[in-house]
């Protein structure tokens, strides 16, 4: 498995190896003692898949606030996504900045984003899927969003987003107060 570290610490992005022959390819997309060789030893607790109709869908930017923050590894198992996490943790060097790449099912690529950051994906293709593990259950008391255009991202969009009324009632990030804190050498 391929790691490359990003700019912003407790990012990183994995490509896993397929296995190709006649038939096609074969690919563990994920393996706790690879992860654990990359450090990334986490223990997750559910599966998330969610299928967008139309190309230009942005779901987020979105975040669990503790006790149920939660890491997440996500990868696109149809179609394509820019996804995108933003540093969320106060007293971060990086607070605020935004990294993004392009996971489709072609490449094959997963984007790992630790607990503290924002995470949001536009599609970029019809019919796109995501699949993302997280290690911790859903809370909706804990649940919140910022909205996708008030950090600055470059989404490579054509025109307005698809986007559910939740995320078009979302807060600035400039008015939103951050459950995080960020934690030297965590
Ligand atoms: C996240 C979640 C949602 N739901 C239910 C709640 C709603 O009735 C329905 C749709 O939820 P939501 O509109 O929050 O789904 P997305 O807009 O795809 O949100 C997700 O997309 C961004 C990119 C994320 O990183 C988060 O995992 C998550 O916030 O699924 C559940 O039952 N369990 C869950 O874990």
């Amino acid at each position: 498995m391929q790691t490359e570290r990003t700019k912003l610490d407790g990012v990183v992005v994995l490509t896993p190896r397929r296995f190709g022959d006649d038939r096609g390819w074969f690919c563990e997309t994920w393996s706790a003692p690879r992860m654990a060789e990359a450090g990334l030893d986490l223990d997750f607790v559910q599966d998330n898949h969610s299928f967008s109709a139309e190309a230009g869908t942005l779901r987020g930017l979105h975040y669990q606030a503790p006790p149920h923050a939660q890491d997440k590894l996500v990868r696109c198992s149809r179609g394509a996504i820019f996804d995108v996490v933003v540093d969320a943790r106060v007293g971060s060097p990086s607070y605020g900045e935004w990294f993004g790449v392009e996971l489709t099912a072609e490449n094959g690529k997963q984007l790992y984003v630790t607990k503290g950051f924002l995470h949001g994906f536009v599609t970029c293709a019809p019919d796109s899927e995501v699949q993302y593990k997280v290690t911790d259950i859903y809370a909706p008391e804990c649940d919140g969003s910022v909205r996708w255009d008030s950090v600055g991202i470059d989404w490579g969009l054509a025109g307005a987003p698809v986007l559910s009324d939740k995320d078009a009632a979302a807060p600035s990030f400039a008015d939103w107060q951050s459950p995080f804190t960020w934690e030297a050498g965590a």
